[in-house]
C-alpha cells in the first residue's frame, strides 16, 4: 500500500467527481444491443409531439376560413391544390385531420413508451450486472474500506433511478423540446410580433432552470451519500442483531439510527424545498406568458395594433395562439422533474462508473500463466505487509515443504491470518515475495492459485441453501456420493443425516440454523470436497467442542498427510505434532521449529505451552508486559463502540 493511494472512501469519492460526460459514457457501454430500440422510442416522441401541433393550427385555420369567412383556407406546408374548396369540404377535411392527428399521436405515444422501456430496463440490467461483475473482482482492501449498505445502494437505487430517466424523463426531454421547436415555429408563422411576447418564457424557463440545477445538484449529491450512510447503519445493526439484543443496547442503536434518518430527511428536505419554489416558478412564468398574449392579442383584435405592433392579427390565429401556450404549461413544469432525474441520473451514473473505473491492483498480470499441478512448496520471502500504514507483517521468512504440516501460532493480532491472506492473495506483500513451487503468486493467474489453496477460518460464511449446496459450493458438478464421502470425512455426515431433510435441509441465512460446529464442518466437507494441493486450517476447531474437534482433528490428520498444510491455533496442543511451528509476535516470525525443538529453546512457545499445560500459573512478566503494550496499542478490548 506503501506505493499506492489507499483505496478508502475519500479516494473513491474523488474517483466518482472524475468520472466526465457520465450519462454518455453509459449509453456508448451500455446501450448498445438496445440501440434500436432508442431510436425507435425518439422517432415516436418527435412524432408525437409533432402530431399534437397539428389541433390548435387546425382549429385556428378553421375558424377563420370557415367560420368567419375572413381568412383563405391554407394550412403550413400543404400545397393548397390538396385542400377542398367547399366550405362544407372544408370542415369536415379539418375534422378528419385532427381525428387522424390525435389518434395518431396516441399510437405514437404507446411505440415510444413501449421503446423506451424495453431500453431501458435493458440498460438497467445491463448496468447492475456489469457492475455488480466489476464489484466482485476489486481488491479486499475497497471492501474493507467501504460499507456493504452503500454498495447495495449503488446495485439497487442508482440502478432503479437510471432506469426511471431513461424510460420516462428521456422520452419527456425530448418532446418538451419538440414541443418548444414546434410551438416556435408555429407561432411565428402565424404572427411573428405575437409570437416574440409569447415565446419569451422560453429563455426566462431556461436561465430559471439553470439556477436551480445549480443548486440542486449539490444538494442531491449529499441526498445520495446520505441514503447510503443510512442503508449501511441499517445493514450493519440487522446483521449484528444478536449483539445487540445480547448487550441492551436497543435505545442506543435507536439513537443511531433515527440521526442517521434524521439527517437524511433533513437534506432530502432542503433539495425538495428548492423544488417547490422551482415548479410553482416555472408555472407562474407561463402563465404570464398566457395573460401577456391574451392581453396584446385582445387589444389587438379589439382596437387594432398595440404600441410597436403592427399588421393583422386574426380570431383564429389568437385562439392557435392561446391553445399552443396553454399547452406549453404543463410540460414546462415538467422542466423541474426532467431536470431533477437528470440530475440525479447523473449523479447515480457517477457512483455506478466510478466503482467501474476503479483500479484493481490484485489482478492476473498481463503475462500471468496457470499454476498448474502443485506440489506443495511454500515460501514466504521477506515479506512485509500492512493493511494502511501501520505495518502489520515485517519481514516475514519461512519455507514449508510440500507436504510438511506448520502450525502458526502467536498472540491474538500479531499477524497470523494476514499471512494466510497473503498466501491466498487475497493483498499483495509490499515487500519480498510469496511463493508457490518457486513461483511468485503474483506472477500465476488467481484462479489457478486459489484453486489450489482450501481456507477454512473460523467463522465460515455458508450461504442460504441447502447442506448439500453447500458443500458443492465451487464443485457444482459433485455427486451426492461424493458429498456424502466428503461430509463422512469431515464428520458431518451423522448430523446432516439426522436433519429434518438430511441433505435437502435448508440451513436459512448465513446458516443460521446450524450451530458454530456444524457450520464448521460442512466448511471443512466443502474443502475436502474440493480437493486441494494446499490446506490452511485458521482456528478451524475453534467452535467445537472437545470431541467433535479430536473427530475433526482425525480428518484434518489424514487430509493434511500428503499435503502442505497451514494451521493456525491458539491451543497450541493442535499443532503439536506439526512438522514446523512459526510463533508469530507482533508481525514479526520470533521462533521457528518443531515442538521439542521450541521447547527447548526456552522462549515465548515453551512459555506459553507451560501455561495451557498448566505447568505455570502466568507467563513470565515479559511476555505479560509486550502483551498489555500490545493491547493498550491497538485497543483490545476497550469495548468502544466505533461509528
Ligand atoms: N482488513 C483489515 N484492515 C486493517 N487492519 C486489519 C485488517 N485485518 C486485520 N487487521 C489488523 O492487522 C493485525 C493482524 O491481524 P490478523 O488477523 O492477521 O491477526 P491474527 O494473528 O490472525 O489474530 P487472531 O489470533 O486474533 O485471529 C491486527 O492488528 C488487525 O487489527
Amino acid at each position: 500500500m506503501s506505493t499506492d493511494e489507499p483505496l478508502d472512501a475519500e479516494y473513491v469519492e474523488k474517483h466518482r467527481e472524475d468520472v466526465e460526460h457520465p450519462l454518455i459514457q453509459l449509453f456508448v457501454r451500455f446501450g448498445e444491443g438496445a440501440r434500436h430500440w432508442f431510436l425507435l422510442g425518439i422517432l415516436s416522441s418527435i412524432g408525437a409531439r409533432g402530431l399534437s401541433l397539428v389541433p390548435p393550427v387546425v382549429l385556428g385555420v378553421a375558424l377563420d376560413a370557415i367560420f368567419r369567412n375572413d381568412a383563405p383556407f391554407a394550412l403550413p406546408g400543404v400545397p393548397s391544390a390538396w385542400l377542398p374548396d367547399a366550405t362544407v369540404d372544408q370542415f369536415w377535411f379539418a375534422i378528419g385531420l385532427m381525428a387522424v392527428a390525435m389518434v395518431g399521436q396516441a399510437f405514437l405515444n404507446f411505440v415510444r413508451q413501449t421503446s423506451l422501456n424495453l431500453f431501458s430496463h435493458r440498460v438497467k440490467h445491463e448496468v447492475r450486472t456489469a457492475t455488480y461483475q466489476r464489484m466482485q473482482r476489486l481488491d479486499m482492501e475497497f471492501f474493507d474500506e467501504t460499507q456493504t449498505g452503500e454498495l447495495i445502494s449503488i446495485l439497487s437505487n442508482d440502478t432503479n433511478r437510471l432506469e426511471q430517466f431513461l424510460d420516462s424523463m428521456m422520452g419527456e426531454a425530448i418532446q418538451l423540446g419538440v414541443l418548444m421547436l414546434g410551438t416556435a415555429v408555429v407561432l411565428l408563422w402565424l404572427n411573428a410580433q405575437l409570437a416574440a411576447v409569447t415565446l419569451v418564457v422560453i429563455p426566462l424557463s431556461i436561465l430559471f432552470t439553470y439556477w436551480y440545477t445549480r443548486l440542486a445538484e449539490e444538494r442531491y449529491t449529499d441526498v445520495r451519500s446520505s441514503i447510503g450512510d443510512l442503508n449501511s447503519r441499517l445493514e450493519n445493526n440487522l446483521n449484528g442483531i444478536q449483539v445487540i439484543k445480547a448487550s441492551n443496547t436497543e435505545e442506543y442503536e435507536d439513537g443511531r439510527v433515527e440521526d442517521h434518518s434524521y439527517r437524511y430527511f433533513r437534506l432530502d428536505w432542503l433539495a425538495l424545498r428548492l423544488s417547490f419554489v422551482y415548479r410553482p416558478g416555472l408555472q407562474a412564468l407561463t402563465s404570464l406568458a398566457f395573460i401577456a398574449t391574451f392581453v396584446v392579442g385582445g387589444v389587438w383584435i379589439l382596437e387594432g395594433p398595440p404600441g410597436p405592433f403592427s399588421g393583422d392579427l386574426s380570431v383564429g390565429q389568437l385562439v392557435t395562439f392561446l391553445l399552443l401556450t396553454q399547452r406549453m404549461v404543463n410540460p414546462l413544469a415538467q422542466m423541474g422533474n426532467i431536470v431533477e432525474r437528470y440530475e440525479d441520473a447523473k449523479a447515480s451514473t457517477k457512483r455506478i462508473l466510478g466503482l467501474m473505473s476503479l483500479p484493481v491492483r490484485v489482478a492476473d498480470a498481463p503475462d500471468a500463466t496457470d499454476l498448474g499441478d502443485v506440489d506443495g512448496r511454500v515460501v514466504f520471502d521477506g515479506v512485509s505487509f500492512g493493511y494502511d500504514d501501520t505495518p502489520v507483517l515485517e519481514d516475514v521468512d519461512f519455507e514449508a515443504q510440500p507436504g510438511e504440516t506448520v502450525g502458526i501460532v502467536g498472540p491474538t493480532g500479531a499477524g497470523k491470518t494476514t499471512i494466510v491472506k497473503l498466501l491466498l492473495r487475497l493483498y499483495d506483500a509490499d515487500e519480498g515475495a510469496v511463493e508457490i513451487d518457486g513461483r511468485d503468486v503474483r506472477g500465476v493467474t488467481l484462479a489457478s492459485l486459489r484453486r489450489s489453496i482450501g481456507y477454512v477460518g473460523q467463522d465460515n460464511f455458508l450461504f442460504d441453501g441447502t447442506v448439500a449446496e453447500n458443500i458443492t459450493y465451487g464443485r457444482f458438478d459433485a455427486t451426492r456420493e461424493e458429498v456424502v464421502a466428503a461430509a463422512e470425512r469431515a464428520e458431518a455426515h451423522e448430523f446432516v443425516t439426522n436433519l429434518s431433510d438430511g441433505y435437502d435441509t435448508d440451513i436459512g441465512e448465513r446458516g443460521v440454523k446450524l450451530s458454530g460446529g456444524q457450520r464448521q464442518r460442512v466448511a471443512i466437507a466443502r474443502t475436502i470436497l474440493q480437493d486441494p494441493e494446499i490446506l490452511v486450517f485458521d482456528e478451524a476447531t475453534s467452535a467445537v467442542d472437545t470431541e467433535t474437534e479430536m473427530l475433526i482433528q482425525r480428518s484434518i490428520d489424514e487430509l493434511a498427510a500428503d499435503r502442505t498444510t497451514f494451521v493456525i491455533a491458539h491451543r497450541l496442543s493442535t499443532v503439536r505434532d506439526a512438522d514446523a511451528i512459526l510463533v508469530v509476535e507482533d508481525g514479526r516470525i520470533v521462533q521457528q521449529g518443531t515442538h521439542e525443538e521450541l521447547l527447548a529453546a526456552d522462549g515465548l512457545y515453551a512459555n506459553l505451552w507451560r501455561v495451557q499445560a498448566g505447568e505455570i500459573d502466568r507467563l513470565p512478566d515479559e511476555f505479560v508486559e509486550r502483551a498489555s503494550a500490545r493491547v493498550a496499542r491497538e485497543g483490545i478490548g476497550s469495548g468502544e463502540p466505533t461509528d
